[in-house]
Formats: C-alpha cells, sequence, structure tokens
C-alpha cells in the first residue's frame, strides 16, 4: 500500500448508468432488464489505488469495462486526465495505451498458441512508439525481469508456466506499453493464497517504480486490506460508500459494508466484530 495520495483525479466517472437488455423467453414476455450501473460517480486519484468491492453481480466490472471503453455507457461520461474516454476503438492510441487491464484469468486471457515473447511483442506491434523495433529484445527482457520473471521465459508458452507466472504475464503485457492506470479485475482470485500474496506485493512495487495509478475490482476483503489506498463499495449497480481503507475497516457507514465486513470475518474464522450488525440486517 502506498501513502494515501490526496492528488489529482486521473479518472473522473460521473452519472454512470448501464443497462442490459437480455433476451426475451417469449413473444409475449418482455425482454430482461439488467440495472448493471445505477448513477456512479467516482474519482480515482493519481497514484493511489481505488479498490472496487461488492458482492457478485454488483456491477464492479461493468464499471471496468466502461473505463476499458468495451461496454457503452447509456449515460454518463468518464474523463482520464481531463479528457473523455470513448469506446476503444474510438480512443486516440495514447489514451488506449494510458489505460491497460489486468484480467483475472491469465489462462483465458493468454493465447495459449503464442510465446511469452510474441504475446508482449504484439502489444508493441499495435503501439510501436513504446518500444522501437530495434530495441524490442532488450525490452521484453526488461518488462519480464519487472514483474520477477526471468528474461528466459519469453521463449515458453503460457502453459509451460505456473498460475502465478502467467499472472505476471499478464501484468507484464500491460506493464508493456507504459500505462497510467492499471485496471485490475480480480487480478488475483484465482491464485492461491501465498500467490496472491506475492503478485499483490509485486503490484504495490510496480505501482510506486512504475508510477501507476490503480483501480482493483474485488470481492475479496482481505485482499482489499494489503493493497488498498481507498475503497469504493457497489451494491446492486449502486455506489453506497466510499472510504480511506483504515476508515472503512474501522468504521464502515454502510449497513451494506458492515455486512461485507462480518460475512468477510466469518469466512476467515476470525471474531466478526460487525456480526451483531449482520444479525441486525438478516
Ligand atoms: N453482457 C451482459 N449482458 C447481460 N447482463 C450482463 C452483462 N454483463 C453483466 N451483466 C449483468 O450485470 C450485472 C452486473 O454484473 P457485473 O459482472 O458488472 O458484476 P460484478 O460485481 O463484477 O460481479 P462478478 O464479480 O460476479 O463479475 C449482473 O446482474 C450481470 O448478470
Amino acid at each position: 500500500m502506498t501513502t494515501a495520495p490526496g492528488g489529482a483525479s486521473l479518472l473522473e466517472i460521473r452519472d454512470l448508468d448501464v443497462t442490459f437488455t437480455g433476451p426475451r423467453r417469449s413473444l409475449r414476455t418482455p425482454p430482461t432488464v439488467v440495472r448493471a450501473v445505477d448513477g456512479v460517480s467516482l474519482d480515482v486519484r493519481a497514484g493511489e489505488t481505488l479498490a472496487l468491492v461488492g458482492e457478485s453481480g454488483s456491477g464492479k466490472s461493468t464499471v471496468a469495462r466502461c473505463v476499458l471503453g468495451l461496454v457503452r455507457p447509456q449515460a454518463g461520461t468518464i474523463r482520464y486526465d481531463g479528457r473523455e474516454l470513448g469506446p476503444v476503438d474510438k480512443r486516440p492510441p495514447e489514451l488506449q495505451r494510458a489505460v491497460q487491464m489486468v484480467f483475472q484469468d491469465p489462462g483465458s486471457s493468454l493465447n495459449p498458441r503464442m510465446s511469452v515473447g510474441a504475446i508482449i511483442r504484439e502489444a508493441w506491434q499495435v503501439h510501436p512508439a513504446v518500444a522501437p523495433a530495434g530495441d524490442r529484445r532488450e525490452a521484453l527482457a526488461a518488462v519480464l525481469t519487472d514483474v520477477g520473471l526471468d528474461p528466459g521465459v519469453a521463449e515458453r508458452r503460457p502453459s509451460a508456466l505456473s498460475g502465478g507466472q502467467r499472472q505476471r504475464v499478464s501484468i507484464a503485457r500491460a506493464l508493456a506499453l507504459r500505462p497510467r492506470l492499471l485496471v485490475c479485475d480480480e487480478a488475483v482470485s484465482a491464485l492461491d493464497v501465498s500467490v496472491q500474496a506475492q503478485i499483490l506485493r509485486l503490484l504495490i512495487d510496480l505501482q510506486a517504480s512504475h508510477d501507476l495509478t490503480v483501480l482493483f475490482i474485488t470481492h475479496d476483503l482481505a485482499v482489499v486490506r494489503q493493497i488498498a489506498d481507498r475503497v469504493a463499495v457497489m451494491r446492486k449497480g449502486e455506489l453506497v460508500e466510499l472510504a480511506p481503507a483504515g476508515e472503512l475497516f474501522t468504521s464502515p457507514s454502510h449497513p451494506y459494508t458492515k455486512g461485507l465486513l462480518a460475512a468477510a470475518y466469518d469466512l476467515e474464522g476470525v471474531e466478526a466484530p460487525f456480526r451483531e450488525t449482520q444479525e441486525q440486517m438478516s
């Protein structure tokens, strides 16, 4: 965790609405409509790690996908460094590059037929100015070293690596484009707890060494505790609480946050300081 930066906003999300329309079950029934994101406004400050938490289905990934330009909101705006972020294919190259994502499952997000080196070089084919052609061998070794991998893994395929190593490759691929904002969607959720801790440590170190701002999506409060400067809590598409991490864990203000904390403590077998609240809610 970095010292909580109180700096300017790098990312400004305002009044974001996303509705998904599902298929009709029959000609007589209306299509199902899901309000995935409902009026969310949120700032991510330069240099901080903001964790976006909430139960499954609360809308966290949809917010992340809007930031990446993969989902088009029905309403609202997203600005990066003061510039409006549209759909990914309409973004100028420098904005596409500046906002990168690390997904949950590197097993499916890394092409199994490509070597690690080819996966990373592919990013530079799209954005050649980041690593001029003559320098790519050194740049590849440097980015792999940055994420704690031996440059020799460039020759190997993702399937020959462990889950933790694969996630390091995903981080290297994002880092290769020198982003300022890294969106991590459940980036450590598929990993064993000990490997999780190593990847979180890596992200914390990279944030400091590469001057990154991180939007970290997770349902896991134990992870939040390790990495977040501030925490935003979503419930049923709405933002219900936003607080510095220390404050949220010691004195959550929203009953839903209290319930989430109580449930997390229960799962870990630790006495739940907020269990009473949870019982009152049920
Ligand atoms: N492409 C889609 N089409 C239809 N509904 C969707 C789509 N993507 C998400 N949803 C619905 O929107 C709601 C929010 O989903 P979202 O994935 O953003 O939540 P989440 O908090 O990230 O949950 P999880 O951690 O399970 O991914 C859910 O009800 C989900 O089923």
